[in-house]
Protein backbone atom coordinates (compact mmCIF):
# COMPACT_ATOMS: atom_id res chain seq x y z
CA UNK A 1 0.00 0.00 0.00
CA UNK A 2 1.49 3.72 -1.15
CA UNK A 3 1.12 6.16 1.44
CA UNK A 4 -1.73 7.82 2.40
CA UNK A 5 -1.70 11.82 1.29
CA UNK A 6 -3.71 14.55 3.16
CA UNK A 7 -4.26 18.49 1.74
CA UNK A 8 -4.28 19.61 5.57
CA UNK A 9 -3.25 18.64 8.83
CA UNK A 10 -5.67 16.50 10.62
CA UNK A 11 -7.08 16.02 13.94
CA UNK A 12 -4.64 14.31 16.41
CA UNK A 13 -6.76 10.83 17.09
CA UNK A 14 -7.37 10.74 13.43
CA UNK A 15 -3.54 11.42 12.64
CA UNK A 16 -2.88 8.49 15.00
CA UNK A 17 -5.27 6.10 13.16
CA UNK A 18 -3.70 6.79 9.78
CA UNK A 19 -0.39 6.66 11.38
CA UNK A 20 -0.76 3.29 12.72
CA UNK A 21 -2.04 2.37 9.80
CA UNK A 22 0.57 3.56 7.17
CA UNK A 23 2.93 6.73 5.74
CA UNK A 24 0.82 9.59 6.42
CA UNK A 25 1.97 12.48 4.32
CA UNK A 26 0.07 16.09 4.55
CA UNK A 27 1.17 18.63 1.63
CA UNK A 28 3.22 21.61 2.78
CA UNK A 29 0.59 24.12 0.99
CA UNK A 30 -3.11 23.14 -0.34
CA UNK A 31 -2.34 25.10 -4.22
CA UNK A 32 -3.08 22.39 -6.98
CA UNK A 33 0.98 22.36 -7.91
CA UNK A 34 1.70 21.39 -4.94
CA UNK A 35 -0.82 18.98 -4.32
CA UNK A 36 -0.07 17.40 -7.63
CA UNK A 37 3.88 17.58 -7.13
CA UNK A 38 3.82 16.20 -3.30
CA UNK A 39 1.02 13.89 -3.52
CA UNK A 40 2.07 12.00 -6.85
CA UNK A 41 1.91 7.99 -6.22
CA UNK A 42 -0.82 8.45 -3.04
CA UNK A 43 -2.39 5.50 -2.35
CA UNK A 44 -4.79 7.16 -0.83
CA UNK A 45 -6.18 10.78 -0.51
CA UNK A 46 -7.82 12.87 2.32
CA UNK A 47 -9.43 16.32 0.69
CA UNK A 48 -9.49 19.51 2.35
CA UNK A 49 -8.77 21.65 -0.44
CA UNK A 50 -10.10 21.46 -4.44
CA UNK A 51 -8.11 18.90 -6.25
CA UNK A 52 -7.00 19.01 -9.64
CA UNK A 53 -9.13 16.82 -11.81
CA UNK A 54 -4.66 16.08 -13.38
CA UNK A 55 -4.35 14.40 -9.88
CA UNK A 56 -6.44 11.10 -10.91
CA UNK A 57 -4.40 10.94 -14.18
CA UNK A 58 -1.46 8.84 -14.29
CA UNK A 59 -2.40 7.42 -10.57
CA UNK A 60 -2.04 3.72 -10.99
CA UNK A 61 -1.90 3.17 -6.70
CA UNK A 62 -4.46 5.56 -5.87
CA UNK A 63 -7.29 3.76 -4.59
CA UNK A 64 -9.57 6.45 -3.00
CA UNK A 65 -10.48 10.08 -2.71
CA UNK A 66 -11.92 10.49 0.98
CA UNK A 67 -13.94 14.73 1.72
CA UNK A 68 -12.79 15.11 5.24
CA UNK A 69 -16.86 16.51 5.47
CA UNK A 70 -19.95 17.02 3.84
CA UNK A 71 -19.15 18.77 0.22
CA UNK A 72 -18.32 16.57 -2.94
CA UNK A 73 -17.60 20.01 -5.27
CA UNK A 74 -13.83 19.86 -4.09
CA UNK A 75 -13.88 16.65 -6.15
CA UNK A 76 -13.59 16.36 -9.52
CA UNK A 77 -15.91 13.47 -9.72
CA UNK A 78 -15.42 12.26 -13.15
CA UNK A 79 -12.09 12.37 -13.21
CA UNK A 80 -12.07 9.87 -10.21
CA UNK A 81 -14.48 7.94 -11.51
CA UNK A 82 -12.53 7.60 -14.80
CA UNK A 83 -9.51 6.81 -13.47
CA UNK A 84 -11.14 4.08 -11.49
CA UNK A 85 -11.00 5.29 -8.05
CA UNK A 86 -13.20 5.87 -5.11
CA UNK A 87 -14.86 8.92 -3.95
CA UNK A 88 -16.55 9.18 -0.35
CA UNK A 89 -17.05 11.72 1.99
CA UNK A 90 -17.65 11.97 5.76
CA UNK A 91 -22.07 13.55 6.07
CA UNK A 92 -23.18 14.67 8.83
CA UNK A 93 -20.06 14.89 10.59
CA UNK A 94 -20.52 18.92 10.89
CA UNK A 95 -23.91 19.44 10.50
CA UNK A 96 -24.90 20.58 14.09
CA UNK A 97 -21.39 22.81 14.33
CA UNK A 98 -22.54 24.41 11.11
CA UNK A 99 -26.32 24.82 12.77
CA UNK A 100 -24.56 26.54 15.97
CA UNK A 101 -22.36 29.05 13.35
CA UNK A 102 -26.12 30.02 11.53
CA UNK A 103 -27.64 31.20 15.12
CA UNK A 104 -23.95 32.87 15.89
CA UNK A 105 -24.30 35.00 12.75
CA UNK A 106 -27.61 35.81 12.58
CA UNK A 107 -28.23 36.89 16.20
CA UNK A 108 -25.06 38.77 15.78
CA UNK A 109 -26.90 40.79 12.43
CA UNK A 110 -29.80 41.48 14.20
CA UNK A 111 -28.53 42.11 17.04
CA UNK A 112 -25.51 44.41 15.76
CA UNK A 113 -23.38 42.89 17.91
CA UNK A 114 -20.30 43.49 15.61
CA UNK A 115 -20.88 47.67 15.51
CA UNK A 116 -21.77 47.48 18.92
CA UNK A 117 -18.62 46.37 20.25
CA UNK A 118 -16.83 48.29 18.00
CA UNK A 119 -18.46 51.62 18.51
CA UNK A 120 -18.36 50.37 22.67
CA UNK A 121 -14.43 49.97 22.41
CA UNK A 122 -13.96 53.16 19.96
CA UNK A 123 -16.21 55.82 21.34
CA UNK A 124 -17.40 54.59 24.71
CA UNK A 125 -20.64 53.16 26.47
CA UNK A 126 -23.44 55.00 25.08
CA UNK A 127 -22.05 55.04 21.63
CA UNK A 128 -22.17 50.57 21.84
CA UNK A 129 -25.49 51.14 23.46
CA UNK A 130 -26.56 53.23 20.63
CA UNK A 131 -26.59 50.17 18.37
CA UNK A 132 -29.25 48.83 20.42
CA UNK A 133 -31.63 51.42 18.08
CA UNK A 134 -31.80 49.22 15.24
CA UNK A 135 -31.84 46.07 17.41
CA UNK A 136 -34.42 43.73 16.89
CA UNK A 137 -35.82 40.27 18.46
CA UNK A 138 -35.19 36.78 16.58
CA UNK A 139 -38.23 35.94 18.29
CA UNK A 140 -41.23 35.92 15.88
CA UNK A 141 -39.35 35.84 12.78
CA UNK A 142 -39.47 32.94 9.87
CA UNK A 143 -36.46 31.55 8.77
CA UNK A 144 -35.93 30.05 5.21
CA UNK A 145 -34.08 26.96 5.12
CA UNK A 146 -32.46 26.76 1.52
CA UNK A 147 -31.32 22.69 1.34
CA UNK A 148 -32.52 20.03 3.97
CA UNK A 149 -29.96 17.71 4.14
CA UNK A 150 -27.71 17.31 7.56
CA UNK A 151 -27.22 20.74 7.61
CA UNK A 152 -30.63 22.11 6.97
CA UNK A 153 -31.98 19.60 9.50
CA UNK A 154 -29.80 20.35 12.01
CA UNK A 155 -30.92 24.16 11.65
CA UNK A 156 -34.64 23.15 11.71
CA UNK A 157 -34.13 21.42 15.00
CA UNK A 158 -32.54 24.38 16.85
CA UNK A 159 -34.69 27.24 14.85
CA UNK A 160 -37.75 25.28 15.48
CA UNK A 161 -37.53 23.77 18.82
CA UNK A 162 -35.03 26.23 20.48
CA UNK A 163 -36.54 29.80 19.22
CA UNK A 164 -40.09 28.31 18.37
CA UNK A 165 -39.23 30.37 15.06
CA UNK A 166 -42.00 29.73 11.78
CA UNK A 167 -39.61 27.67 9.07
CA UNK A 168 -40.03 27.39 5.34
CA UNK A 169 -37.70 25.09 3.57
CA UNK A 170 -37.21 24.57 0.35
CA UNK A 171 -34.73 21.37 -1.40
CA UNK A 172 -34.79 19.00 -3.95
CA UNK A 173 -37.93 17.18 -3.10
CA UNK A 174 -40.59 18.15 -0.95
CA UNK A 175 -40.42 15.06 1.29
CA UNK A 176 -37.30 15.74 2.96
CA UNK A 177 -38.66 18.69 4.60
CA UNK A 178 -39.52 17.84 8.34
CA UNK A 179 -42.66 17.90 10.10
CA UNK A 180 -43.03 21.75 11.17
CA UNK A 181 -41.44 23.47 8.50
CA UNK A 182 -43.71 24.74 5.29
CA UNK A 183 -42.55 23.84 1.87
CA UNK A 184 -41.63 26.61 -0.44
CA UNK A 185 -40.39 27.16 -4.02
CA UNK A 186 -37.02 29.26 -3.70
CA UNK A 187 -38.82 32.00 -5.34
CA UNK A 188 -41.80 31.91 -2.53
CA UNK A 189 -38.71 31.15 0.03
CA UNK A 190 -37.06 34.68 -0.22
CA UNK A 191 -39.84 36.88 -0.22
CA UNK A 192 -41.28 34.71 2.45
CA UNK A 193 -38.32 34.82 4.90
CA UNK A 194 -36.81 37.12 7.44
CA UNK A 195 -33.87 35.28 7.63
CA UNK A 196 -32.55 33.17 4.30
CA UNK A 197 -29.74 30.53 5.08
CA UNK A 198 -28.18 28.85 2.34
CA UNK A 199 -26.99 25.12 3.09
CA UNK A 200 -27.07 23.25 -0.52
CA UNK A 201 -24.58 21.75 -1.86
CA UNK A 202 -22.91 23.59 -5.16
CA UNK A 203 -24.06 21.75 -7.90
CA UNK A 204 -24.80 23.12 -11.62
CA UNK A 205 -28.77 23.85 -10.25
CA UNK A 206 -27.22 25.79 -7.52
CA UNK A 207 -24.87 27.88 -9.29
CA UNK A 208 -26.25 31.24 -8.85
CA UNK A 209 -29.43 30.15 -7.27
CA UNK A 210 -29.44 33.30 -5.06
CA UNK A 211 -29.39 35.47 -8.37
CA UNK A 212 -30.65 39.27 -9.14
CA UNK A 213 -33.89 38.21 -9.17
CA UNK A 214 -34.36 36.44 -6.09
CA UNK A 215 -32.21 38.82 -4.02
CA UNK A 216 -34.84 41.70 -5.63
CA UNK A 217 -37.61 38.90 -4.17
CA UNK A 218 -36.30 39.36 -0.65
CA UNK A 219 -38.08 41.53 2.24
CA UNK A 220 -36.12 44.73 2.93
CA UNK A 221 -34.77 43.94 6.46
CA UNK A 222 -33.99 40.58 5.78
CA UNK A 223 -30.79 38.54 6.11
CA UNK A 224 -28.96 36.06 4.10
CA UNK A 225 -26.29 33.44 5.49
CA UNK A 226 -24.55 31.12 3.25
CA UNK A 227 -22.97 28.21 4.46
CA UNK A 228 -22.88 26.38 1.75
CA UNK A 229 -20.81 27.65 -1.11
CA UNK A 230 -19.53 31.02 -2.42
CA UNK A 231 -20.76 30.59 -6.09
CA UNK A 232 -24.13 29.97 -4.79
CA UNK A 233 -24.56 33.44 -4.63
CA UNK A 234 -24.31 36.08 -7.95
CA UNK A 235 -22.06 38.36 -6.04
CA UNK A 236 -22.75 41.14 -8.17
CA UNK A 237 -26.04 40.73 -7.74
CA UNK A 238 -25.48 40.85 -4.09
CA UNK A 239 -22.92 43.63 -3.60
CA UNK A 240 -25.97 45.85 -5.47
CA UNK A 241 -28.39 45.20 -3.21
CA UNK A 242 -26.66 45.56 -0.12
CA UNK A 243 -24.96 49.50 -1.35
CA UNK A 244 -28.48 50.00 -2.14
CA UNK A 245 -29.67 49.38 1.39
CA UNK A 246 -32.35 46.47 -0.68
CA UNK A 247 -31.76 44.26 2.24
CA UNK A 248 -30.56 43.88 6.06
CA UNK A 249 -27.15 42.02 5.55
CA UNK A 250 -25.23 39.34 4.86
CA UNK A 251 -23.38 36.40 7.06
CA UNK A 252 -21.01 35.28 4.25
CA UNK A 253 -18.70 31.91 5.22
CA UNK A 254 -17.64 30.78 1.75
CA UNK A 255 -16.53 33.07 -0.95
CA UNK A 256 -16.17 31.68 -4.90
CA UNK A 257 -12.86 32.55 -4.10
CA UNK A 258 -10.84 31.91 -0.89
CA UNK A 259 -9.02 32.93 0.65
CA UNK A 260 -11.55 36.41 0.40
CA UNK A 261 -8.98 38.62 -1.16
CA UNK A 262 -8.91 41.50 1.91
CA UNK A 263 -10.14 44.54 -0.46
CA UNK A 264 -12.85 42.40 -1.85
CA UNK A 265 -16.11 45.16 -1.39
CA UNK A 266 -17.98 42.82 1.47
CA UNK A 267 -15.69 44.15 3.53
CA UNK A 268 -16.98 47.71 2.95
CA UNK A 269 -20.20 46.73 4.70
CA UNK A 270 -21.08 47.14 8.22
CA UNK A 271 -24.00 44.97 7.70
CA UNK A 272 -21.97 41.86 6.69
CA UNK A 273 -20.23 39.17 8.69
CA UNK A 274 -17.62 37.51 7.02
CA UNK A 275 -15.73 34.50 8.47
CA UNK A 276 -12.72 31.95 6.61
CA UNK A 277 -15.03 29.10 6.14
CA UNK A 278 -15.21 27.81 9.04
CA UNK A 279 -18.56 27.33 9.87
CA UNK A 280 -18.22 23.22 10.68
CA UNK A 281 -15.01 23.65 12.41
CA UNK A 282 -14.96 23.00 15.98
CA UNK A 283 -12.60 21.05 17.99
CA UNK A 284 -15.01 18.16 18.21
CA UNK A 285 -16.08 18.56 14.55
CA UNK A 286 -12.37 18.08 13.38
CA UNK A 287 -12.19 15.39 15.70
CA UNK A 288 -15.92 13.87 14.30
CA UNK A 289 -14.59 14.87 10.20
CA UNK A 290 -11.16 13.35 10.96
CA UNK A 291 -12.09 10.03 12.22
CA UNK A 292 -14.71 9.86 9.98
CA UNK A 293 -12.40 9.94 6.95
CA UNK A 294 -9.46 8.08 8.65
CA UNK A 295 -12.37 5.31 9.09
CA UNK A 296 -12.94 5.72 5.91
CA UNK A 297 -9.46 5.31 4.74
CA UNK A 298 -8.67 2.14 7.15
CA UNK A 299 -11.16 0.01 5.17
CA UNK A 300 -9.99 0.78 1.73
CA UNK A 301 -6.70 -0.55 3.15
CA UNK A 302 -8.69 -3.66 4.11
CA UNK A 303 -10.10 -4.04 1.32
CA UNK A 304 -13.63 -3.22 1.96
CA UNK A 305 -15.22 -0.34 0.18
CA UNK A 306 -16.30 3.48 2.10
CA UNK A 307 -19.45 3.04 3.82
CA UNK A 308 -20.36 6.29 2.47
CA UNK A 309 -19.29 5.64 -1.21
CA UNK A 310 -20.27 8.30 -3.48
CA UNK A 311 -19.41 6.75 -7.47
CA UNK A 312 -21.03 3.10 -6.84
CA UNK A 313 -20.69 3.10 -10.34
CA UNK A 314 -16.62 2.90 -10.36
CA UNK A 315 -16.68 -0.26 -8.09
CA UNK A 316 -16.24 -3.12 -11.30
CA UNK A 317 -13.37 -0.35 -12.75
CA UNK A 318 -11.99 -0.50 -8.76
CA UNK A 319 -12.12 -4.16 -8.47
CA UNK A 320 -10.05 -5.13 -11.68
CA UNK A 321 -7.69 -2.36 -10.68
CA UNK A 322 -7.41 -3.85 -7.35
CA UNK A 323 -8.85 -7.64 -6.95
CA UNK A 324 -9.43 -8.91 -3.67
N1 LIG B 1 -19.37 26.23 5.55
C1 LIG B 1 -19.02 25.05 5.97
O1 LIG B 1 -18.08 24.88 6.73
C2 LIG B 1 -19.83 23.85 5.53
C3 LIG B 1 -19.90 22.72 6.35
C4 LIG B 1 -20.71 21.66 5.95
C5 LIG B 1 -21.37 21.72 4.74
N2 LIG B 1 -21.23 22.81 3.96
C6 LIG B 1 -21.93 22.91 2.67
O2 LIG B 1 -23.29 22.59 2.85
C7 LIG B 1 -23.67 21.60 1.91
C8 LIG B 1 -24.76 20.73 2.49
O3 LIG B 1 -24.24 19.94 3.53
P1 LIG B 1 -25.12 18.74 4.13
O4 LIG B 1 -24.24 18.05 5.08
O5 LIG B 1 -26.43 19.21 4.58
O6 LIG B 1 -25.31 17.86 2.80
P2 LIG B 1 -26.45 16.82 2.47
O7 LIG B 1 -25.98 16.09 1.27
O8 LIG B 1 -26.85 16.08 3.70
O9 LIG B 1 -27.72 17.72 2.08
C9 LIG B 1 -27.83 18.54 0.95
C10 LIG B 1 -29.32 18.90 0.76
O10 LIG B 1 -29.41 19.91 -0.24
C11 LIG B 1 -30.51 19.59 -1.07
N3 LIG B 1 -30.38 20.20 -2.40
C12 LIG B 1 -29.65 19.75 -3.45
N4 LIG B 1 -29.86 20.54 -4.53
C13 LIG B 1 -30.74 21.51 -4.14
C14 LIG B 1 -31.35 22.59 -4.79
N5 LIG B 1 -31.12 22.85 -6.09
N6 LIG B 1 -32.19 23.39 -4.09
C15 LIG B 1 -32.45 23.14 -2.80
N7 LIG B 1 -31.90 22.10 -2.12
C16 LIG B 1 -31.07 21.29 -2.78
C17 LIG B 1 -30.53 18.08 -1.12
O11 LIG B 1 -31.81 17.62 -1.51
C18 LIG B 1 -30.19 17.73 0.32
O12 LIG B 1 -31.35 17.69 1.10
C19 LIG B 1 -22.39 20.86 1.55
O13 LIG B 1 -22.45 20.30 0.27
C20 LIG B 1 -21.36 21.94 1.64
O14 LIG B 1 -21.25 22.60 0.40
C21 LIG B 1 -20.48 23.86 4.32
O1 LIG C 1 -17.90 20.52 3.19
C1 LIG C 1 -17.74 20.61 4.41
O2 LIG C 1 -18.14 19.75 5.22
C2 LIG C 1 -17.08 21.84 4.95
O3 LIG C 1 -16.68 22.69 3.92
C3 LIG C 1 -15.95 21.53 5.88
O4 LIG C 1 -15.02 20.75 5.28
P1 LIG C 1 -13.46 20.92 5.65
O5 LIG C 1 -13.33 21.05 7.11
O6 LIG C 1 -12.79 19.70 5.11
O7 LIG C 1 -13.02 22.17 4.97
Amino acid sequence: MSFIFSTHPLHPVARSMLEAAGDLRVASAPDPETLLREGRGAGILVIRAPIPPAFFEDAPALRAAIRHGAGLDMVPMDAATRAGVLVANVPGANASTVAEHVFLVTLALLRRFRLMDRDLRQSGWAAGRAQSDTAVDLAGRTMGIVGMGNVGKAIFQIAKFGFGLEVVATSRSPESVPDGARFLTIDELVATADIVVLCCPLTPETTGLLNAGRIGRMKPAAILVNVSRGPVIDDAALIEALRDGRIGGAALDVFATQPLPLDHPYFGFDNVIITPHLAGLTEESMMRMGTGAASEALRVIKGDLPVNLRNPEVVEHYRRRFPA
